[in-house]
């Protein structure tokens, strides 16, 4: 018997910061997770420990890091992070860094944004996944939990009919999703601020504007267009789940259902999922 593949570190530090101007501060909330791998193998076989380095220790260097060098994306602060484990740990071959964002919203009153206070509630998180290993760094950038939905421009036909096929064609149906995005940058040196604002604008014009035949179709249409608008994304990967919002039966009651009165389902949904790569 032998060691297969192992890995270690600590998962969902959960770490907040308040970034304060003279004039105003800026609110910051991330997930943070570790992963290790290396050459632990007397560590699993023997007991022995003097290759480890906690998860706890893991933990606190998250938050000692932080004060320096978390200052602008996730992405740099992964950056940072994977660099130090790395190269102060020679046993470490890899480490993943994934930092998962909240979004926080800056109150507005008047037209005037609040200096110090914020909304949240929102699904959605941007996130990153950085590895690096001996041959460099990768960044993978993303986001998930975005709910999307559109009441028209999308429908589900020509689809294989057999003897338990039930479900009707349509071709106008709503569309919804809770969609999850995943990115691969070409580099590290890159503006990853920009890069995510017109990554996310093009996925929602994409998904807005196509006449979509399918999930699997404006998945494909979506990741399609973000590799022609941006050189240093070399694929794209998404999530679409299907969520489902089936026309009720109003016919029951004498009433004509045009379209207009549904019932949204939890449970089963479709899941969807693709990657776009270049030829
Ligand atoms: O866009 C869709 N893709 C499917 O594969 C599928 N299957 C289904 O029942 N409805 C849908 N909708």
């Amino acid at each position: 018997m032998k060691l297969g593949i192992n890995t270690y570190g600590k998962n969902a530090i959960n770490l907040s910061k308040i970034i304060r101007h003279a004039d105003h501060h800026e609110f910051r909330q991330i997930s943070v997770s570790v992963q290790l791998t290396g050459d632990f193998d007397a560590v699993h076989t023997h007991g022995d420990n003097s290759t480890v380095l906690p998860t706890d220790t893991q933990k606190n260097t998250v938050y000692a890091l932080a004060k320096e060098h978390f200052t602008g994306t996730i992405e740099e602060f992964g950056l940072h992070l994977a660099h130090f484990f790395v190269t102060r740990n020679p046993q470490i071959s890899q480490a993943r860094i994934s930092i998962e964002e909240h979004s926080w919203q800056r109150m507005q009153f008047d037209g005037q944004a609040h200096t110090h206070a914020f909304t949240g509630g929102s699904t959605e998180k941007r996130t990153t996944v950085v590895t690096q290993n001996a041959e460099g760094p990768v960044v993978l950038s993303g986001l998930k939990d975005l709910l999307l939905l559109k009441t028209t421009d999308s429908g589900f036909e020509n689809f294989i009919q057999d003897e338990y096929t039930v479900l009707k064609e349509t071709a106008d149906r709503i569309l919804a999703t809770q969609c999850e995005a995943t990115w691969e940058y070409t580099a590290t040196a890159l503006d990853f601020e920009a890069l995510f604002q017109q990554i996310r604008t093009s996925l929602l014009r994409t998904f807005s504007e196509h006449k979509s035949l399918s999930v699997q179709h404006t998945l494909y249409s979506i990741g399609e267009k973000i590799l022609q608008e941006q050189e240093v994304v070399k694929e794209v990967s998404l999530i679409m789940p299907n969520k489902h919002h089936i026309p009720f039966n109003l016919e029951q009651f004498g009433l004509e259902n045009k379209n207009e009165i549904f019932v949204a389902t939890d449970a089963p949904f479709g899941y969807i999922t693709g990657t776009v790569v270049r030829d």
